[in-house]
């Protein structure tokens, strides 16, 4: 193991990032909150505070990525379509197999310059991730309980809010609804021979009603859909903390553009749309597996220095005090004060890795463990 890999493994090293992005993170909530009255002045000027307050958040994770694991991600797309790219709002529909497959999405959301704006429709739970979720609520970001008779009118309604948004975004779609496993595909599958569905190997059954009403409402917003298709060389299985511990890993991402208005309005239609394209995103990832590369050629944007310099002034900035904290408490030689600090680092280490839970796949959620039915 080289030097620099060994250092990257170490614990204490971890422990900083995690404390940057904690302290950074409740500064920058604080002053999201301080932009409340801002909202009343000057709408558009309050979104594009928090557009760049938020990208201070997101960044630093898209920095773990990019600088500290020097994960690579290959783009394969049309060249038509690339120019595109970031210069248009675009529903994205993306397979949902990954623990850091958000962060992926981030990653291209950095380089294509629409990070603080970026959008999706969550599970309400993530509303509750201290920092993210906070974060997430002054960026307007939709989030559902995945029960349709309480999505269908506050989702719509929460899109129809974008409207009048002042900067370019792009909104996530995982239709899946939740992250693959194998007794979820087996359910889902299930469902879709009793419908007389096709099955799929890689995907999961989607769900097309929040689809539907997404582009429903995004019509004269949104310029396209990006069917996106996301894996992992090597048959990889990437994790946020392997990220931390520097491990490099290679994204895959495969997309094609889509003109929202060649759409079906109708929601039967859409839905049958959207069970077509799965197919075909199925077809891809066998593709892949097959050769180990998508179709089409590769049009990578390179990574950008802005989520580094980002983090460096986090860092400089948050952990000089720190230091200095340290230095303090040792020279105290009070046992108190010493044990006291011993017991926040290692509720904060707790609470850290609650967060970073959030992410596995193991500890997700029971939804598509069964058939659920809806009576409308
Ligand atoms: C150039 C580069 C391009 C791209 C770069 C890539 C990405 C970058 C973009 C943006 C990044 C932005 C942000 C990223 C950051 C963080 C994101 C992180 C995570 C958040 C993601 C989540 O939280 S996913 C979970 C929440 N989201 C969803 O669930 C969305 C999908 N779901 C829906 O749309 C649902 O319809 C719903 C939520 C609106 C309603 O849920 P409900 O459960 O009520 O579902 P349905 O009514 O649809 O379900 C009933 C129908 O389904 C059938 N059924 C029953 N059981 C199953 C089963 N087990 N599996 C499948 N289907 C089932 C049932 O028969 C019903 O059928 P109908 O025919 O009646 O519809
Ligand atoms: C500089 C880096 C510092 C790292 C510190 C990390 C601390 C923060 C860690 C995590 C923040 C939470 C991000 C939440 C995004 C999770 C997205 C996700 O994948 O959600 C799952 C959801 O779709 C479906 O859930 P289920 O499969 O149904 O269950």
């Amino acid at each position: 193991m080289g030097l620099v890999r060994l250092l990257k493994s170490q614990f204490v090293l971890h422990l900083l990032i995690i404390y940057v992005f904690l302290v950074s993170g409740v500064i920058v909530n604080v002053l999201q909150l301080c932009t409340l009255p801002l909202w009343l002045v000057s709408k558009r000027f309050a979104r594009k505070v928090n557009i760049r307050l938020g990208y201070c958040i997101m960044s630093q994770m898209v920095a773990l990525l990019e600088w500290w694991s020097a994960t690579e991600c290959t783009l394969y797309t049309d060249p038509e379509s690339f120019p595109l790219y970031g210069k248009e709002n675009a529903v994205v529909v993306l397979n949902h197999n990954f623990e850091i497959d958000f962060l992926c999405g981030w990653t291209f959301c950095e380089r294509f310059g629409v990070l603080g704006s970026s959008k999706v429709l969550a599970k309400k739970e993530l509303a509750f991730v201290p920092i993210i979720g906070w974060m997430w609520y002054f960026l307007e970001i939709v989030f559902c309980k995945r029960k349709w008779e309480d999505d269908r009118k506050t989702v719509a309604k929460s899109i129809q809010n974008l409207h009048d948004y002042p900067e370019n975004f792009w909104f996530l779609l995982h239709c899946e609804g939740t992250r693959f496993t194998p007794k979820k595909h087996e359910i889902s599958m299930q469902v879709a021979e009793s419908k007389g569905i096709p099955k799929l190997k890689y995907h999961l059954l989607p769900r097309t009603k929040g689809f539907w009403l997404t582009v429903q409402n995004l019509r004269g917003n949104a310029a396209a859909v990006y069917d996106s298709t996301l894996n992992f060389r090597n048959n990889e299985s990437p994790t946020l903390l392997g990220l931390m511990s520097g491990r490099k890993y290679h994204a895959d991402l495969y997309v094609r553009r889509i003109p929202l208005d060649t759409i079906p309005e109708d929601e039967a239609e859409c839905a049958a749309w959207l069970h077509k394209l799965y197919q075909e995103k199925d077809s891809f990832q066998e593709h892949y597996a097959q050769t180990g590369r998508f179709p089409g050629p590769i049009k990578s944007p390179s990574r950008r220095p802005w989520s580094l310099i980002n983090w460096l002034f986090w860092s400089s900035l948050l952990l000089y005090p720190l230091f200095l904290l340290f230095v303090q408490l040792i020279s105290s030689g009070s046992m108190l004060t010493i044990v006291s600090s011993v017991a926040l680092c290692v509720a904060v280490s707790v609470g850290s890795r609650w967060m970073i839970g959030q992410t596995e796949i193991d500890r997700g959620s029971s939804y598509g463990n069964k058939v659920s039915v809806n009576n409308h």
